[in-house]
């Protein structure tokens, strides 16, 4: 598991380090860490053109410390503060010492550009002299972010105003939430943590994690010699309607590739389902946990409130959303989770769907917290949130994926590992993990089906297996 951090926590953990290590050491190493990454990302650094554009506090003197390193490999080094007033002396003096150069103005031309405007101490997105000079960087020139693209709020991956967009971001000590959360996540670039030395047991809990392929083996169910088809659960599918029956296909398909030991399903598409998948049960029986939703079309809250009655996990999807009564969710006993898009969130939430664009882990704690559910919520990077543990933040999955029908895979899927028995949040983060791993195999930089997702799920599952 990827974790990341608070500032309040990262903050907290290099006090620690400081207190025992001698005055600078914290920053030096990040310096030399720096320094590397951007040497290796230059075909050679004697001669290169590389510029710092410097911010105010320690990022921008991580920028200098790491500039002064190149500067003494022979690196053409300028640096470009936002305020000249304002500029860590220490820094300052080594990349002067090493033969660097300060300028007012960003360079026409750079081979690579270090951005240490703003790190973990930033608020808000760039004010307009640093935003300025961002807006300056060379195109095409390489950008390497200092612990996090400045702009990114580092807790949320918010984005106010302007903001850089790196290449490659160097990050200290720990991975910040902002990070691997939208938008933040996609101005990073590629992320690289660099170890300065942080007690890992300084860092207290994480704020937001993200699941790798060796974390899945131990999530993923595995059927024992004496398991039959219900002991490893049945999973009942409320989905589909006449207008919309392919949702019912494809949740179906979903679900028959998740784990449980049978699929049900219920409603008026059973003809297409039964076409495609003769192995699905069909008409209301026991499970071991509902999907409601994909494709009912319209208002069908009492769709969902027949299954919500029931004291077995109930995921709640697509048009089963409309109208969910918090109080009801809250007074189950068995888990729920509702799996919204932005658009379904936002109603939800009864705020623009641009809110929850923007503030993506805001909007899933805030559901969480509301509805007393697991709340997955799709999207760009899909998060996971249970109100209590860390979020779940999904790295899988490819652009291509924004395609009709996938979320109903998704749900399928999801459902199906509740019913083989997993707790909702690790039914739905590896759910959605090994959907964007499926999606990635399928699509190959080509447009996808829905259900080639579902067809490339049982070689996702066996490549984690193997992981
Ligand atoms: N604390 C430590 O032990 C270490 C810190 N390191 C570096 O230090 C950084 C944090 O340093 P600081 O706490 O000085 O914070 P920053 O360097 O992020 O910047 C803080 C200053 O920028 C100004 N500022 C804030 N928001 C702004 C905005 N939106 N536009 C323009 N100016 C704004 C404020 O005056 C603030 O004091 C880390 O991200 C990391 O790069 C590393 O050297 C590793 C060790
Ligand atoms: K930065």
């Amino acid at each position: 598991m990827r974790t990341a951090y608070s500032v309040e926590n990262v903050r907290a953990a290099e006090r620690a380090a400081m207190a025992r290590l001698p005055e600078g050491a914290l920053m030096q190493r990040a310096a030399a860490g720096l320094a590397a990454a951007c040497a290796g990302l230059l075909p050679r650094v004697y001669g290169a053109r590389v510029v710092l554009l410097v911010g105010p506090g320690d990022n921008g003197g991580d920028a200098l410390y790491a500039g002064a390193r190149l500067a003494r490999r022979g690196a053409a080094v300028t640096a470009v503060p936002a305020d000249p007033g304002r500029v860590h002396p220490g820094g300052l003096a080594a990349l002067r010492a090493a033969g660097g150069r300060l300028s007012a103005a960003v360079p026409d031309r750079a081979d690579l550009v270090v951005d240490g405007l703003l790190g973990i101490g930033g608020q808000g997105g760039l004010r307009p002299a640093a935003a300025a000079l961002a807006e300056r960087i060379p195109p095409g020139a390489p950008v390497v972010a200092v612990d996090l693209p400045s702009g990114v709020d580092a807790d949320t991956g918010e984005v106010a105003g302007a903001a850089v967009r790196a290449d490659t971001t160097v990050t200290f000590g720990a991975y910040k939430t902002g990070l691997l959360v939208d938008p933040g996540a996609a101005l990073a670039g590629e992320v690289r943590l660099v170890d300065i030395g942080l007690d890992p047991a300084a860092l207290g809990t994480p704020a937001a994690a993200a699941l790798e392929d060796a974390d899945l083996p131990t999530l993923l169910p595995r059927p024992g010699a004496a398991s039959d088809k219900y002991s490893r659960g049945v999973v009942g599918v409320v989905a589909g309607s006449a207008q919309y029956p392919g949702a019912a296909v494809l949740a179906v398909a979903g679900a028959l590739r998740g784990g449980a030991g049978a699929v049900r399903y219920v409603g008026p598409a059973h003809e297409e389902v039964l076409a495609r998948y003769p192995e699905t049960l069909v008409g209301r029986g026991r499970v071991q946990a509902w999907v409601v939703g994909p494709g009912l079309g319209g208002d069908r809250a009492a769709e969902a409130a027949q299954a919500l009655a029931e004291p077995v996990p109930v995921l709640v999807d697509a048009d089963g959303l409309r109208g969910l009564d918090p109080a009801v969710l809250r007074a189950r006993t068995a888990p729920t989770l509702l799996t919204p898009h932005a658009g379904e969130a936002a109603a939800l939430l009864g705020v623009p769907r641009a809110d929850v664009e923007s503030g993506r882990l805001a909007a899933v704690r805030e559901l969480a917290g509301r509805f007393g559910a697991v709340v997955l919520l799709k999207g760009s990077t899909t998060l996971v949130c249970d109100g209590r543990g860390p979020v779940r933040v999904n790295p899988t999955g490819t652009p291509w994926l924004a395609t009709a029908g996938s979320g109903d895979v998704l749900s399928g899927l999801a459902g199906s590992l509740l019913a083989a028995g997993l707790p909702a949040a690790d039914a739905a983060s590896a759910a959605a993990y090994l959907h964007g791993l499926a999606a990635g195999r399928a699509a190959a930089g080509a447009p996808l089906l829905a259900q080639e997702v579902a067809a490339a799920l049982p070689a996702a599952w066996r490549a984690v297996q193997g992981s």
